[in-house]
């Protein structure tokens, strides 16, 4: 209820602005959803109020269930790629199928509910739109493909729930939304300022990122760097699916009709997030205005590696039992060394993703769009060009997923729109290029990989004997 509060909060708020300078809301011609992906909500049918608090997609509590699951794989085969085939996604706690599952075996109410057939599962464009259009008198129960493709119960190729991910999950199919595509007409707001007014678009965020950057060709790729991090890379209408560690997702789908665009994404769970960790918890910047002062005063980390696993590592390891570690650390190392190495993790995590996006496909990449709330910092863009070696381009528009989701909406409404044409606000964008020697970024991706070494598999870590034997005497 909070999150359906605090967005019609922002309506309000947004019509207001727009009555401000000058616009009229009788001139908005339709309206487009972009959410965070993966976040779970069940609610009841009858009441249209939540049965549970939602489940966030960074939440770990799911950990133990993705555990039982992987016991479940024939032959014992505990293979986290075990689904892959069928859904693009290998097993993990960041996807709704997990959450839902675990929802399903923690929370009484929600088994119950799910088995009387009055539970409804949505992420949060669902739920969003289920309240936007009227809850429980007439609210619409639909999802788009992109939204659907991060559930692991959509089949990557049909695009419709799959009869065999259900039974692995154990769900009911009576809980799920109907899939749409990203670009059509889905329902009406059903009161308030917008009352009347159709939805015509739904994109997950980084999907939407991806039309926002206009990223509508095979082979274009963008990175957003907001909590998380997450790069996509348009694959066109075919499905690659990758050995190194990377998602198979829907792209975007504009138009019933409309042939599917794929991308292979890598994401990264903890981006700017890192920098809320150095206020929060270790009050070592106050705001994030500090970050790009505080680093530039240091000429670098000196020799300070964090990877801030806090929830496990995501794309391209996977590995649940991963946890944070800052490395490195000297009698001479500063607030400000921990702050700049803290950007250097991101940097050092987009690596990660592009060697393996050149793996599956083949083709290094020559520029990388960027968006998202840390590319306001000047010295982070110079560090990913210099630690990847690769030209990056800040995009013009800041709120690049807000765009991609009005862009798909107005698409629904008038066809003749061609989505790749250039936007107003467009022109050439800033270009950063790489300013350090091939030598010194592969050295330093080198001791990267051993900060990551060190991280991995901690929580399940056991001491080695002869040390475990020493520390049981003591
Ligand atoms: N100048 C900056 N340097 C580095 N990180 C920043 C800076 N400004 C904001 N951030 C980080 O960006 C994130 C917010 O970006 P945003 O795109 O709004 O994220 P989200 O969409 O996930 O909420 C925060 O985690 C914050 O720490
Ligand atoms: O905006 P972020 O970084 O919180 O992104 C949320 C993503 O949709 C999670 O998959």
């Amino acid at each position: 209820m909070a999150i359906v509060n605090t967005v019609n909060e922002c309506i309000t708020g947004a019509c207001k602005k727009l009555v401000a300078v000058g616009g009229k809301v009788e001139e908005i011609i339709t309206i487009g959803i972009t959410n965070q992906r993966e976040s779970t909500v069940v609610w009841d049918r009858n009441s249209g109020q939540p049965l549970v608090n939602a489940i966030i997609w960074l939440d770990n509590r799911t950990t133990s269930t993705v555990e039982e699951l992987l016991e479940t794989i024939p032959n014992n085969a505990r293979n986290i790629n075990y689904l892959r085939p069928l859904c693009g996604l290998p097993l993990s706690p960041y996807f709704s199928g997990v959450k839902l599952r675990w929802l399903r075996d923690n929370v009484p109410v929600v088994s119950q509910a799910m088995e009387k057939g009055t539970a409804m599962f949505g992420t949060i464009d669902t739920w969003l739109m289920y309240n936007l259009t009227g809850g429980k008198d007439c609210g619409v129960h639909k999802t788009d493909v992109t939204n659907a493709s991060r559930t692991m119960l959509m089949n990557i190729e049909t695009l419709q729930w799959d009869a065999n991910l259900l039974k692995f999950f154990g769900l009911p199919k009576t809980i799920l939304p109907e899939i749409c595509s990203s670009s059509e007409f889905y329902g009406s707001i059903a009161q308030g300022v917008l009352q009347g007014i159709g939805i015509t678009s739904v994109l997950g965020d980084q999907q939407a990122a991806l039309v926002g950057q206009q990223c509508l060709a095979k082979g274009q790729a963008k990175a957003t760097y907001g909590t998380g991090c997450f790069l996509l890379y348009n694959t066109g209408p075919s499905i690659v699916h990758s050995t190194h560690g990377l998602l198979t997702t829907v792209g975007y789908q504009l138009g019933r009709k409309a042939v599917p665009f794929y991308a292979l994404e890598g994401s990264v769970s903890i981006a700017g997030a890192a920098f809320n960790w150095l206020r929060d918890n270790m009050n070592l910047i106050q705001n994030s205005g500090q970050i790009e002062t505080m680093a530039s005063t240091v000429d670098n980390s000196l020799d300070v590696y964090f990877v801030p696993a806090f929830n496990g590592l995501y794309a391209p390891y996977w590995n649940q039992d991963a946890r944070g570690v800052i490395c490195g650390l000297s009698e001479e190392t500063t607030s400000e060394h921990i702050v700049r190495a803290t950007l250097e993790a991101v940097c050092f995590q987009v690596r990660d993703i592009l060697d393996s996006m050149h793996k599956d496909c083949k083709i290094p990449l020559a520029k990388l769009m960027v968006d998202g709330g840390m590319t306001v910092n000047n010295l982070f863009l110079q560090l990913q060009s210099d630690l990847v070696g690769i030209q990056v381009l800040r995009a013009k528009i800041a709120e690049t997923t807000a765009l991609g989701a009005a862009m798909a909406a107005y698409k629904a409404v008038e066809n003749r729109y061609q989505m790749e044409a250039p936007l107003s606000k467009s022109g050439p964008r800033e270009a950063i290029k790489p300013s350090i020697s091939a030598t010194d970024r592969n050295l330093r991706y080198q001791k990267w990989k051993m900060a990551i070494d060190r991280s991995l598999n901690w929580e399940t870590s056991t001491l080695p004997q002869g040390e475990r034997e020493a520390f049981d005497g003591a």
